[in-house]
């Protein structure tokens, strides 16, 4: 199946209400519709099968988003899986530095997001043809393969191709009492759903309550509006989760530098494990100042769900401007440049702890936390991946919690495959779940 070409790629705007329940709200997205652009690629493969991707958006501006994809689609329509695996690297520099596309990016911005989409429906297809889910794929990968698939242009005063080799075969020890340790424990989540900025604190009280019941140790608090209100939100979660667990705190970049170290150092009583996105994303020695402002504290600083590039992440490595290193399976360029910061990370020596809030961030990330702790870092200390309790329901193969740990998906792909029926009625502005919301403005 591996000759099998992709003959058509569809790609539609799906999008959910959240904003209307304030899920997902933080000081700086105040009304998310947690949203995707949704990839389909179809082959003439006689067995049905398609390869599933996505890009996370959040409402407006998905339609931008759709028509990238649509402007990448002629690099992949007409390839044959064969041909694009044999060298991946050469296919992600043909999407990521088409001589005309690439300036509007380069990777970064929309253009790496579609990229994302394509490359990620592409793994899937890629995944199910071998029939596993993508974390398996990759752990049984030789160590040769794997790196061919990584681009490591502007990469390698940081990272050889050599270095990155020597990590991967270096984690082989052990590999598989990790992997059987993994299928029966799970991986460490930790949970955001209890405290988004737009929720009251009657509903954080309830849900955190629930949660702890649950099992779950680990939680996200939002912050960045207003200093009262973050104090109260942190001591009441404080109270309620207890000295033993762990906190962390969200600002979505909503400071400058030096009001983020003084408003972080208020919150320092809490006891933070970190503080995320305290400023602009793109700010390395902004979050090199801060980290190390902090540092005495204790308290470490997140970054990465909108760093757009293994270059970005390179220079925060560089620059020792973060302590935990947040990949995102759809604001870089998919599994081929996430395996880069992986393996950056784990030269480092900084624990990767990956994004996803958002829809289907979990269902992907999971298969490149896994990889990460069988295959790269075999450790565990300091790591977790997130997990928000939203929208698994319209997924063939959603996530599977258990006891605060991500079970790893049995299903092959990349487990972003959607309902068709939850397609049709979430696509932006036709699906009914829309039109009965404009119905509704109209009244
Ligand atoms: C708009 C989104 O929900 C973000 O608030 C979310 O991704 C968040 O930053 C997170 O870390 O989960
Ligand atoms: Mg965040």
């Amino acid at each position: 199946m591996l000759e099998s070409k992709i003959t058509q790629l569809t790609v539609r705007d799906v999008r959910f209400p959240t904003s209307l329940e304030q899920h997902g709200s933080d000081a700086m997205h105040t009304d998310p519709d947690y949203s995707v652009a949704y990839v389909v690629l179809e082959t003439d493969s006689d067995a049905a099968l398609k390869g599933y991707g996505l890009t996370f958006t959040v409402g407006r501006g998905t339609e931008i988003v759709v028509c990238a994809v649509k402007a990448l689609s002629t690099l992949v329509v007409g390839k044959t899986l064969k041909e694009i695996i044999s060298d991946f690297r050469g296919f992600y520099r043909l999407l990521s530095s088409d001589g005309q596309m690439r300036w509007v990016g380069p990777e970064k911005g929309v253009i790496q997001l579609a990229t994302a989409a394509i490359l990620n429906a592409v793994w899937d297809l890629w995944a199910r043809v071998e029939g596993k889910p993508l974390w398996k794929l990759l752990v049984d990968m030789d160590p040769a393969k794997l790196i061919s698939c990584i681009d490591f242009r502007y990469i390698t005063d940081a990272l050889t191709e050599q270095e990155a080799l020597d990590i991967l075969v270096k984690a082989k020890k052990g590999q598989k009492s990790r992997e059987e340790q993994m299928l029966k424990e799970g991986y460490p989540a930790y949970t955001t759903s209890c405290a988004w900025l737009g929720y009251t604190d009657q509903q954080l009280t309830q849900l955190c309550s629930e949660a702890l019941a649950q099992g779950w140790t680990k939680f996200k608090v939002k912050v960045g509006a207003d200093l009262q209100d973050d104090i109260r939100r942190c001591s009441l979660i404080r109270k309620l989760i207890g000295p033993n667990n762990t906190l962390m705190i969200d600002a979505n970049q909503r400071w400058d530098v030096n009001e983020a170290i003084t408003w972080v150092t208020k919150l320092a009583e809490f006891h933070p494990l970190w503080i995320e996105e305290p400023t602009c994303p793109d700010d390395v020695l902004g979050h090199a100042s801060i980290s190390k402002a902090l540092a005495p504290l204790g308290i470490g600083v997140a970054t990465g769900e909108q760093c757009h590039n293994r270059v970005m992440f390179k220079q925060f490595l560089q620059a020792s401007a973060l302590q935990f290193v947040q990949i995102d399976s759809c604001r870089v360029g998919s599994v081929n440049e996430n395996l880069a910061i992986i393996l950056m990370a784990a030269k480092f020596n900084v624990p990767v702890c990956p994004h996803a809030g958002g829809v289907g961030l979990c269902e992907l990330v999971q298969h490149l936390i896994l990889f990460d702790y069988v295959s790269v870092s075999a450790s565990l200390n300091n790591r977790m991946c997130e997990y928000v309790d939203h929208l698994h329901e319209h997924f063939k193969s959603p996530t599977i919690i258990r006891n605060a740990h991500y079970i790893p998906p049995k299903d092959s792909g990349y487990s972003c495959e959607m309902l068709e029926e939850s397609v049709q009625k979430h696509q932006y502005p036709q699906g009914e779940v829309w039109r009965a919301i404009e119905q509704q403005g109209k009244q």
